[in-house]
């Protein structure tokens, strides 16, 4: 099992080390700069659940690596489409592609790129940064790696990802319905990452004022009902089981979009709450509080240079 990592940012660094230090043949597909940071410094996981160091296989060019299994996509977004012509040559050499992005609409794009058959599910759900000197820094316990086939076809590989990444220091899971999966996380972090960010509270900042909590339950209701008629059915009792999820957060946790609104980075509100604005004028269905989420973040997505 050979593993292309693109992008090694805070959860393709993080992830990617993983695997590597599972013994997994892992090399990352970086842009210049990270190359020769990578290059000299090498790569450090800082992280609760053990640190580790080592010197990765870096490339900058797709030419560089023969061929692969597994392509994982960690970039953020926003950078999705700049890595489509990166990724093709090595998608044309029989690699899957396995996107880590928040969200799903990213799967409408690399499947008109490269067809159906090339582009598994899979998401992440982790508390990761990259530090200044390019550190993956790990601060909570959680450190989960979901992926699973899309098309019947697409089991074996992901069978075989499985088996090689077995060792690895994450939980590491072969899902059966990733289509759904991809949407629950999806459902969740659109309303959890939105009332954040669009109220500039942690999760407990938003739980302790009534109609602020109820903000955040009408957005998970709705993107309850476009779960359902984007064929992701999710339990009648999601919404208030997510809530109660939440309430258990620590204090201060809040999502990584209203951390990069802290740093005045550039978020992924097209790609979440804009996706579900687009998807539910489709379906010809109305998302109030998610569209009025959309409306208030949608000027902070690009910050002012
Ligand atoms: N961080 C977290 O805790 C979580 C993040 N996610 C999701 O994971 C995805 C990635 O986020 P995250 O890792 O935090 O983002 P980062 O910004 O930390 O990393 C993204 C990396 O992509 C690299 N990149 C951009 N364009 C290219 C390109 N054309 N070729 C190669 N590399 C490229 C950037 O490198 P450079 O600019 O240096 O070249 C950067 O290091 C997002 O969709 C996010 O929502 C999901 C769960 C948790
Ligand atoms: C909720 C969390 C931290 C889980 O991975 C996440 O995906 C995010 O905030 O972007």
């Amino acid at each position: 099992m050979k593993v292309v990592v693109v992008g090694a940012g805070a959860v393709g660094g993080y992830f990617g080390s993983r695997l590597a230090e599972a013994g997994v043949d892992v090399t990352f597909l970086v842009r210049e700069k990270r190359a020769a940071q990578l290059r000299e410094c090498g790569l450090t996981v800082r992280s609760v659940q053990g640190d580790y160091r080592y010197t990765p296989q870096v490339v900058t060019d797709a030419a560089e690596v023969e061929a692969c299994d597994v392509l994982v996509v960690a970039v953020k977004n926003y950078h999705l489409s700049d890595t489509l012509s990166t990724l093709k040559p090595l998608v044309e050499r029989g690699a899957k592609v396995l996107p880590l992005l928040n969200g799903v609409g990213h799967l409408d794009l690399l499947r008109a790129e490269f067809g159906e058959a090339a582009v598994l599910g899979g998401y992440c759900n982790i508390i990761v940064t990259l530090s200044e000197q390019g550190d993956a820094v790990h601060t909570s316990p959680t450190h989960e790696f979901t992926f699973g086939a899309l098309v019947p076809e697409q089991e074996a590989v992901c069978e075989r990802l499985l088996a090689a990444g077995q060792g690895a220091n994450i939980n590491l899971n072969h899902s059966q319905a990733i289509y759904r999966d991809m949407w629950q996380k999806y459902l969740f972090i659109t309303a959890f990452s939105g009332v954040t960010t669009a109220s500039r509270l942690s999760i407990d900042g938003v739980m302790a004022h009534p109609p602020t909590r109820e903000v955040l339950r009408r957005a998970l209701t709705e993107m309850h009902t476009l779960a359902g008629r984007k064929g992701a059915v999710m339990p009648d009792d999601l919404v208030e089981k997510l809530m109660t999820y939440m309430d258990g957060f620590p204090a201060g946790a809040t999502s990584s979009m209203h951390q990069d609104f802290r740093k005045g980075l550039p978020l992924e509100v097209e790609s979440l709450q804009g996706v579900a604005v687009r998807y539910a004028d489709e379906e010809g269905i109305d998302l109030p509080t998610v569209r009025t989420l959309y409306g208030l973040l949608v000027p902070h997505a690009t910050p002012a240079a």
